[in-house]
């Protein structure tokens, strides 16, 4: 039976002005209106026992004899398993139950395979991606799950997955080319669950690593649509035009979604109107918007980063479709060239793109970048020691520990943590707390550790604990651009060579409270900050140049092309977090000069907005009065008020990527490097949190975030 009769024949409904499996210009299918529908229109409607789906307690219990024969044997077999692996097994049953399953029908429209998938990358291909967050160590997690946790259950329920079962177990150094049959059928299938399936918690509807996480706790589900996962993503909301809901029973009949049209096919047998006796949901896709004739039907997978985007589902979205305005200056030719040409801009930078899409300049909003706990503890153990500061190893265990405590490292293995910069928020208060504690003398940190323990959140406004001479100054730290303090419940501190009494027991948030208070220890942190931060540009093979030159060529294409856009997206956070500092830097000195300590303000009140605005000479005596400080900590002679990022970060040791000059062209591309990585404006939080199932294929599939799926209204 074809896809559309057997929707219907299950109670499902379809805009008959849907062209479901559609070709679009670019090879991939994609859903298209055949003629105009109107805002608001029913697009398709899908009772949930259509849906492939391991259900809740409460649902099976219900219904015990309507679910699958795998999902039984899963439930009760296998109840430790990741809801992302079990829909897999599941759906890897009914694919090999050919004819005979009742998806057969679903199951003929799914693709081969999800081509880009990472799951899908050579090793040769996955090089690429080297220093991203997608880069893999280690063994092939798709592999590796196969091998542990699928094949002892295809060779345990030969007639649940028939002809999957291994002779042998496979190796362990098994690779995607010596693939059985069991692991290519778990390959595709998992690739199809990732790129496919929706995610619903029982509270929120998810759509990252984190809530996802709380399944565990019974909350969550992964949903396989037929036919809604036709529907292509789109990040512009320009060109969106659907959305998802789901219904329950009475809202579905009360928005008359389960009565027959006329002439419309009979649902399934007995059934009075759409839906049928034991169905108690609905997933419905409506259009948002006029929809024109031709137009394709898009709606969000959520607010994604490149990588994101890459890992679960295969594509980024389209170059030229992205704020084209703001990107004809980025990556495309400078200025001054287009200036010098002439000519048309846009056609100029498509041309010069070779993608025929005028898709030089791309930036997602939601990208975000890694820094890994390591890469901060050493470049502060390496400035301390070059400042004759040596951190002991002790001491350094010490602060790891508390921060663990403290909720700023993940408290199960702290070294493992990676802070995440987002575009919007590319200067995390976790990793600038971090920095700051690592930073802080012995005395201070002790300190530290005695006022967070004991502090009462409500006794210090924003509940930031500020040691030392950060006290007095404490509730200020907002002014001078820091984050409010986060008070988040933290675990209690383990025990560790130097216990205090008191013990953390919020989330420690230092704000800029002591940056404002000691401007040398302010350097020190912005020093230290950009010296992480080039560490983590260094970690990518390739620099800004090579990856804008790459994407100019016509011979950048398909994965390739992927990598250096994922690549670039997450320098362009890096560059931007670079920025933040310098600019945390300049306010500190200046702004931050003015806006001055709790006692500077008592004293300022009298003098009113005059001191806000330093002269010329006081400038210049602030800085001779910096200079012996900063001597005295190790610092060397103040950086020139104009001196950038780089340099600054070159004079710490590091060596920057400073342009040394050069010809036109290099500078063309130094500009259109600037212009890409100059910062996003839109943001959204990431997730990248590890789960923690059974099988652990959690962690890889759900640090891509699936299709975002709304509760029961
Ligand atoms: C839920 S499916 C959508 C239906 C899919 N196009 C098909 O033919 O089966 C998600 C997959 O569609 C493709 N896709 C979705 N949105 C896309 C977009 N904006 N650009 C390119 N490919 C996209 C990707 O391959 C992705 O893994």
């Amino acid at each position: 039976m074809d896809f559309p009769p057997w929707l219907r024949s299950r109670g499902g409904r379809i805009h008959p002005e849907l062209d479901l499996f559609h070709t679009l210009p670019s090879g991939d299918r994609g859903v298209i209106a055949r003629s105009d529908i109107a805002e608001g229109e029913l697009l398709l409607l899908l009772p949930i026992d259509c849906a492939i789906y391991i259900p809740t307690d409460e649902e099976f219990k219900k219904h015990p004899n309507d679910f699958p024969d795998a999902v039984r044997y899963l439930r009760e077999a296998h109840p430790g398993l990741s809801p992302f692996l079990a829909t897999t097994l599941v759906l890897m049953s009914e694919m090999t139950r050919g004819s005979v399953s009742p998806w057969a029908a679903y199951v003929a429209t799914l693709p081969a395979s999800c081509p880009d998938c990472l799951l899908n990358w050579t090793e040769e291909e996955k090089l690429e991606l080297k220093g991203t967050s997608l880069e893999q160590s280690g063994p092939d997690p798709a592999v590796d799950v196969y091998r542990r946790h699928v094949a002892p259950i295809l060779a345990c329920r030969t007639d649940l997955w028939p002809g999957l079962a291994a002779k042998e177990p496979p190796a362990a150094e098994a690779t995607g080319a010596t693939l059985d049959a069991g692991l290519a059928a778990f390959a595709r299938a998992a690739g199809l669950v990732q790129s496919r399936a929706f995610h619903l918690e029982a509270e929120n509807w998810v759509s990252g690593a984190k809530e996802i996480a709380h399944l565990e706790n019974g909350g969550t589900q992964v949903f396989l649509l037929p036919g809604i996962d036709m529907i292509n993503h789109s990040h512009n909301p320009d060109r969106r035009n659907a959305h998802l809901e789901r219904l329950n029973v009475a809202q579905a009949a009360a928005a008359k979604l389960l009565e027959r049209e006329p002439g419309e096919e009979d649902a399934r047998e007995g059934a009075k109107g759409v839906g049928v006796r034991g169905v108690e949901a609905f997933f419905v896709m409506r259009a948002d918007k006029p929809i024109k004739a031709g137009e394709e039907v898009l709606h969000t997978y959520g607010n994604l980063s490149d990588a994101q985007l890459l890992q679960t589902y295969g594509f980024l979205d389209s170059e030229d479709d992205f704020f084209p305005a703001q990107f004809a200056t980025s990556v495309g030719p400078s200025p001054k060239k287009r200036a010098n040409a002439g000519g048309n801009q846009t056609a100029a930078a498509a041309g010069a793109s070779g993608d025929g899409g005028g898709g030089d300049g791309y930036r997602n909003p939601y990208n975000a970048a890694l820094v890994p706990w390591t890469a901060v503890e050493e470049v502060c153990v390496g400035l301390l020691k070059s400042m004759d500061q040596a951190l002991p190893a002790a001491l350094r265990r010490s602060k790891r520990d508390f921060l663990a405590a403290a909720g700023v490292l993940q408290s199960a293995a702290p070294e493992a943590t990676q802070f995440v910069l987002l575009a919007q928020e590319p200067l995390p208060d976790e990793l600038m707390t971090a920095v700051q504690v690592l930073l802080m003398t012995k005395d201070e940190f002790q300190e530290l550790r005695r006022e967070f323990g004991s502090s009462d959140p409500k006794s210090t406004p924003g509940g930031r604990p500020a040691p030392g001479a950060a006290r007095k100054a404490a509730g200020k730290g907002a002014k001078a651009g820091g984050k409010a303090a986060a008070t988040s419940a933290a675990p209690a501190a383990p025990g560790d060579s130097d216990n205090t009494p008191s013990q953390p027991h919020k989330k420690l948030s230092l704000g800029t409270a002591l940056l404002e208070e000691d401007e040398d220890f302010a350097e020190m942190v912005c020093i230290a900050s950009l010296q992480i931060l080039e560490s983590c540009m260094e970690r990518y093979p390739s620099s800004v140049k090579d990856d804008v030159r790459l994407l100019r060529s016509a011979e950048c294409r398909g994965r390739q092309r992927l990598a250096v856009r994922v690549r670039l997206g997450e320098k362009d956070v890096l560059q931007t977090a670079k920025k933040a500092v310098v600019e945390l830097m300049k306010r500190l000195r200046d702004g931050g000069a003015a806006e001055g300590s709790q006692d500077d303000d008592d004293d300022d009140d009298d003098n009113g907005e005059e001191e806000e605005v330093e002269s010329e000479d006081e400038k210049e005596e602030d800085g001779q009065r910096r200079a012996p400080k900063r001597q005295r900590r190790g610092l060397g002679a103040p950086p020139s008020e104009g001196e950038d990022a780089d340099k600054e970060v070159g004079s710490g040791g590091r060596g920057g990527n400073g342009d040394d000059g050069g010809d036109d062209d290099e500078d063309d591309e130094d500009e259109a490097a600037d212009g890409l990585l100059m910062g996003s404006d839109d943001s959204d939080k990431v997730g990248y949190g590890a789960v923690d199932y059974d099988d652990g294929i959690g962690e890889a599939h759900d640090r891509g975030k699936a299709h975002d799926l709304p509760k029961d209204n």
